[in-house]
C-alpha cells in the first residue's frame, strides 16, 4: 500500500533475501513484531544456508555429514548467557556431543607419530596471552595489528612444523586464515565473547552436531513454527536488487520481478564481494569499501570413509607437515562419542590452502590426503576409501567462501558501514555484520534479531534514517610522509 510514494505504516512488504540463520531469525523477529507481509527468497531448495548437511557414505553405509557449520561453539555456563544456537539445539532435541578438541588428541609429523603435546600446550598458552594482550591494547587505545605481530611481540617465534601445526590448530581453524591475515584485536574479541565467561562469553565448550536430521534441523524446525508457505520462495535465485527511496524490486534469474517496500539482504560477504548479485544503482562508495575490506575465508572439510577404521582412537589427530597448513587437522567421526562404526574421518584445510585444494580435481586431492595418511601411519597400508567428498565453498556462487574474517586493515567504522542500511529501503544482516561474533552461527542469529528489530521500528514509523554510517573512514591523525 502506497501513499505519495511512501509505505503505509505496518503493512509494508519486506523481501528477506536468503534463508540461512540470519534470514530465518529476521523473519521470526518481524513476525513477532506483527509484520507478516514478508517473503524469504532463497536460491536453494531448503532453508539453512551454511548449515548444510548431506548424506555421505558408500551404499548401505550412509551417514549425515556436516559440510558447513558443525559445532555449537560456546554453549552456556550455569544460568549465564546462552548461545542462542545452543538454546535452539535444546529446544529441538538436536543430538550433539561435546568435542574435546584439546583433551582427546594425538600428534604426528611427516614421518609418523610424534608426541608434541607439550608444544601444543605452549601454543594454547601463547593463544591465551595473545587475547589478553589484545584486551590490554583496547584498554590503552593502542592501534590494531595482525595476530602475527601479537604472537611475535609475545615471543612466540619458533617455526618448526610442530609449532606451526599447533599454532594453526589454535588459530587458523577458528578464523579460516593465518595470523598474518587476521586482526589481533578482533580475533581476540570474537574468541572471548564466545568462549570466555569473564567477559560475557557463553562457555568454553564445543558441541558437535551428530544428529541424523542434520544440524540444519534446528533452523528448519524453528521456521516451521511461524512461517506460512506463502512466505517462503525456495529455488529462487536473485540476480539484481533495484533500490530507491520509494521501494525495491528484486529480479530473479528466472526473469521474474518481485516488488516490495523494504529488502533485507542476508547473502554472505563473499556473495556481496563478487558480482553474482548486482545492485542498481551501485552501492555507495562507503558501503562498497566496507564490503571489500573484510575477508571471506574458506574452511574445507574433506570427508573420507573407509571399510574399517585404522587411525587414532582419540577425537583429533594433528599432523605437522613441513608446509604450514597442509592437511593438518584430522577429526574422527568413527568414535564412540560421534558416529561409531561409520569408518569416517575428515581432514580440514583453510585459507589459501583451501583455495588451492578447490582448484584441484577430486582425484588429486584424494591422492594427496592418502599420501598424508601414509606418512602419519608408516606401518599401515592405507586402503582406498569407499567414499570421498568435499564441498567447494569458495567456488559456490551462493556463498563464495565459508565465513568472514576480520583483517587488521578493517576498522570499526568499516564494520558499521558494512552493517548499515543504504537509504531507507535496503538493509543487510548476516554473520559478517556481527561485530562481536562475526563468522559464527550465533553471530548470524543475533544479527537476524537486531537488524530486523531496527527494521521493524523503521517500518512502524513509516520510514527512518536507520543505522549510522560514515561517508569516509579516516585515520585519527593524517599520515605524514
Ligand atoms: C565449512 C564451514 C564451517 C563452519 N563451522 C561453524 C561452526 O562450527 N560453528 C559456527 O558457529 N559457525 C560455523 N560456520 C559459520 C556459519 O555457518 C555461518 O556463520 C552462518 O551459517 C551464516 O548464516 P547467514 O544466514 O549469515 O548466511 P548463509 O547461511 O550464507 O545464508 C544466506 C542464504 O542466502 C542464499 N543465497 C545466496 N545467494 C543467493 C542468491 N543470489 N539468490 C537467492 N539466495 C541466495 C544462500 O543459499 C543462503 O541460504 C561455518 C561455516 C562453514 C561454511
Amino acid at each position: 500500500a502506497w501513499v505519495d510514494g511512501r509505505a503505509l505504516k505496518k503493512d509494508a512488504s519486506v523481501l528477506i533475501l536468503g534463508g540461512g540463520v540470519a534470514g530465518v531469525i529476521a523473519a521470526r523477529t518481524l513476525h513477532e513484531q506483527g509484520i507478516t507481509n514478508f517473503t524469504i527468497v532463497e536460491a536453494k531448495s531448503e532453508l539453512g544456508g551454511r548449515l548444510a548437511s548431506t548424506t555421505f557414505g558408500a551404499n548401505g553405509k550412509e551417514f549425515t555429514a556436516e559440510l558447513g557449520a558443525n559445532w555449537v561453539q560456546g554453549t552456556q555456563t550455569g544460568d549465564g548467557p546462552a548461545n542462542p544456537i545452543w538454546s535452539l539445539a535444546q529446544k529441538y532435541g538436536l543430538k550433539t556431543h561435546q568435542n574435546d578438541w584439546l583433551g582427546s588428541i594425538v600428534t604426528y609429523n611427516a614421518t609418523g607419530p610424534d608426541d608434541y603435546l607439550d608444544v601444543l600446550n605452549e601454543s594454547v598458552d601463547a593463544y591465551t596471552n595473545l587475547t589478553i594482550a589484545a584486551g590490554a591494547r583496547v584498554d590503552k587505545g593502542l592501534v590494531d595489528g595482525t595476530a602475527r605481530t601479537g604472537y611475535s611481540l609475545l615471543g612466540a617465534k619458533s617455526r618448526t612444523p610442530q609449532v606451526m601445526a599447533s599454532e594453526y590448530y589454535l588459530f587458523d581453524t577458528l578464523f579460516g586464515q593465518t595470523p598474518e591475515e587476521s586482526s589481533w584485536i578482533a580475533s581476540s574479541w570474537a574468541y572471548n565473547f564466545t568462549y570466555n565467561t569473564d567477559v560475557g562469553g557463553f562457555a568454553d565448550d564445543n558441541q558437535m552436531s551428530i544428529d541424523p536430521r542434520g544440524f540444519k534441523h534446528i533452523i528448519q524446525a524453528e521456521a516451521a513454527e511461524f512461517l506460512q508457505p506463502h512466505q517462503l520462495r525456495t529455488n529462487s535465485t536473485v540476480k539484481t536488487i533495484k533500490h530507491s527511496d520509494s521501494g525495491v524490486s528484486v529480479v530473479l534469474v528466472s526473469g521474474e520481478v518481485l516488488h516490495a517496500d523494504y529488502v533485507l539482504c542476508t547473502f554472505s560477504l563473499g556473495v556481496l564481494q563478487n558480482d553474482d548479485v548486482v545492485f542498481e544503482p551501485a552501492l555507495p562508495d562507503w558501503k562498497e569499501e566496507a564490503i571489500q575490506s573484510m575477508t571471506m575465508a574458506t574452511y574445507t572439510k574433506i570427508f573420507l570413509q573407509f571399510e574399517e577404521k585404522f587411525w587414532f582412537n582419540t577425537e583429533v589427530g594433528l599432523y605437522a607437515d613441513p608446509e604450514r597448513g597442509r592437511y593438518p587437522l584430522w577429526q574422527s567421526l568413527d568414535h564412540e562419542n560421534f558416529l561409531p562404526g561409520s569408518g569416517i574421518v575428515f581432514v580440514t584445510t583453510t585459507g589459501d590452502y583451501s583455495l588451492r585444494v578447490e582448484s584441484l580435481s577430486d582425484e588429486q586431492v584424494q591422492e594427496e590426503v592418502l599420501g598424508v595418511l601414509a606418512a602419519m601411519f608408516p606401518n599401515t597400508t592405507i586402503p582406498a576409501p569407499v567414499a570421498f567428498y568435499f564441498p567447494r565453498w569458495n567456488a559456490d556462487p551462493l556463498f563464495r567462501g565459508s565465513f568472514p574474517n576480520w583483517p587488521s586493515s578493517f576498522f570499526s567504522e568499516h564494520h558499521e558501514n558494512l552493517r548499515a542500511n543504504v537509504g531507507e529501503r535496503l538493509w543487510f544482516a548476516g554473520d559478517a555484520t556481527s561485530q562481536k561474533y562475526f563468522g559464527y552461527l550465533h553471530g548470524a542469529y543475533f544479527e537476524g534479531v537486531d537488524v530486523a528489530t531496527d527494521m521493524a521500528k523503521c517500518i512502524k514509523a513509516g520510514g527512518c534514517v536507520g543505522m549510522k554510517h560514515v561517508q569516509k573512514v579516516t585515520n585519527a591523525r593524517p599520515c605524514q610522509v
